[in-house]
């Protein structure tokens, strides 16, 4: 049997692995950083061509031996970018990222003209939150006129690489209902929400034809020869990262929760029919094996311990020793750590706050401690709505820069009172692509062992070094410091209205 690629391109880098199904390993990786450009009114762009130098850029870097025995690739990306493509092919402009809060009144005048968050909701499953691509649609008409005017096609980010490298044009149900276009219900466009985010163009005609989860397409013989893959390699449908590291967690079947710490915090779990919240509490979104994926997504995660370590003068790689004489609850310092504007809780024009600071609990230890704390907390105040609803989690399969943290293995275990598992393959969102890939070529295959759980269940290995139980103790101390997060939380909401 061939090598699999799975290659995730993240909101900090490009990560590439390489799997070996019959070894059960990853054979090669490489990773390299990608720049963000951050505007005061919080956008947060990055250029396609910076994607694809860096796709490049890590495959050069895998020796040319494996690359030649890669069957199949298979394509993870951040959510809800919005690539503008004209009817040659050609970007339009710089994708606004997930990450994108100067869009917000956007999502009003969406929101309102479909009738309100409760009627989007009864017609998508959603309402249009800061970030979905939904409402960069406006923003571009608005601020980039001569894009709009020539758009032609809407891509997604992991469906621009996907393009670059087959040359053809579809979206996957997955990432597709980050736009907040997708009813998730039907796994169809929702022509009210096409009309209330453009009234005057039928924005179905942007909109590439949704493929099925297990497709294959063929690579182009160029760029194969080129990137030095066999011609014959296929490219699966790919996904969304966070429902890529859905597979690559073993996410596949209902009852298991995944929690990622990169950028972004997210949560979520495997549904096998639509997950809809009528109070839109979590992401009703459509999984990239033709489930569904209920998700939390917090905007705050690294980007806070990354502030954090570099105002200290430290790396956050080096955090955990720095953390080694402090304890749950920081001493009382208390981070909300929204500085970049927040999807949940819904304050896209929030800001950080800390609270609780004495004259001996602010040394840097406490702080970045509060910002590991504070990332965690609106993680719960997200899991909160899930367990509502009914949902129970025997575990949670942490993924993600941050579940290289032994404090924050420890941390997330005691705060949500739930043993924590990590997958020996850490890049869950890219070696999840590799396993999508590898799944649709079994299937194609009509192989016996083309079933996506029983696939992920044997590919999907724990590493227990890695492993944390909870302690009742520490469970205690950060429930009392969440409810303190909850009460600054109401108290700060009006301060940040619009
Ligand atoms: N040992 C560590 N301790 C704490 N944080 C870490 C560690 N290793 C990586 N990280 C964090 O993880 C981040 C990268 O996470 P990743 O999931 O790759 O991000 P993304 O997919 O959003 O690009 C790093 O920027 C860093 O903040
Ligand atoms: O917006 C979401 C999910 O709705 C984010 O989870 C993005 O998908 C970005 O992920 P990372 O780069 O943080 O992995």
């Amino acid at each position: 049997m061939g090598l699999f690629a799975g290659l995730d391109v993240g909101t900090q880098s490009v990560k590439l692995v390489v799997y070996d199904p019959e070894q059960r390993g990853i054979v090669a990786s490489a990773g390299q950083p990608l720049d963000l450009a951050a505007g005061d009114d919080g956008s947060r762009e990055q250029r396609a061509d910076w994607w694809v130098d860096t796709v490049r850029a890590c495959f050069a870097r895998i020796d040319p031996a494996l690359r030649g025995r890669i069957e199949a690739v298979g394509v993870s990306g951040q959510q809800h970018g919005f690539v503008p493509l004209d009817r040659d092919g050609n970007v339009l402009a710089p994708a606004k990222l997930w990450c994108d809060t100067s869009t917000s009144d956007e999502c009003d005048e969406i929101m309102e003209a479909a009738g309100g968050a409760a009627r989007c909701i009864e017609l998508a499953g959603n309402p249009i939150l800061a970030g979905y691509t939904a409402s960069k649609l406006p923003w571009t008409r608005k601020h980039r006129s001569q894009a709009y005017a020539r758009l032609a096609t809407i891509l997604l980010p992991h469906d621009y690489i996907n393009y670059w490298l087959t040359g053809e044009l579809w979206m996957e149900h997955g990432d597709a209902s980050g736009t907040g276009w997708l009813d998730v219900r039907r796994r169809d466009w929702s022509p009210e929400l096409l009309a209330a985010t453009d009234p005057d163009r039928d924005l179905r005609a942007c909109l590439p034809p949704l493929l099925a989860a297990d497709t294959l397409v063929p690579i182009r013989a160029a760029l194969a020869d080129e990137l030095g893959l066999p011609r014959s390699a296929q490219v699966s449908a790919g996904g969304g990262d966070n429902m890529m590291a859905a597979i690559g967690t073993g996410n596949v079947v209902p009852g298991v929760l995944s929690m990622s710490l990169g950028t972004s915090g997210t949560l979520f779990t495997y549904a096998g029919e639509p997950a809809v919240d009528p109070q839109g509490r979590w992401a009703a979104f459509c999984d990239s094996t033709g489930g569904w994926l209920p998700l939390i997504c917090t905007m705050n995660c690294t980007v806070a311990t990354e502030a954090v370590a570099r105002l200290c003068g430290f790396s956050s790689r080096d955090g955990d020793a720095l953390l080694a004489g402090t304890s749950p609850g920081a001493d009382g310092l208390l981070m909300l750590p929204f500085l970049n504007g927040e999807r949940t809780p819904d304050l896209p024009h929030g800001r950080g706050n800390l609270f609780g600071m004495t004259a001996t609990n602010l040394t840097p230890a406490n702080l970045y401690r509060a910002a590991m704390e504070g990332a965690l907390y609106s993680l719960m105040n997200g899991y909160e709505a899930l367990v509502d609803a009914g949902l129970r989690f025997e575990a949670i399969r942490l993924t993600g820069g941050g579940s290289q943290s032994a404090v924050w293995r420890q941390m997330a275990a005691d705060m949500f009172g739930l043993p924590v598992d990590v997958p020996e393959q850490s890049e869950g969102a890219a070696f999840g692509a590799a396993l999508q890939a590898l799944w649709a070529v079994r299937r194609a295959a009509g192989a016996g062992d083309s079933d996506l759980s029983a696939l992920a269940a044997s590919h999907v290995r724990l590493d227990p070094r890695l492993a944390a139980q909870p302690h009742s103790g520490a469970t205690a101390a950060y429930a009392a410091q969440y409810r303190h997060f909850l009460s600054h939380l109401d108290a700060i909401r009006p301060l940040y209205a619009d």
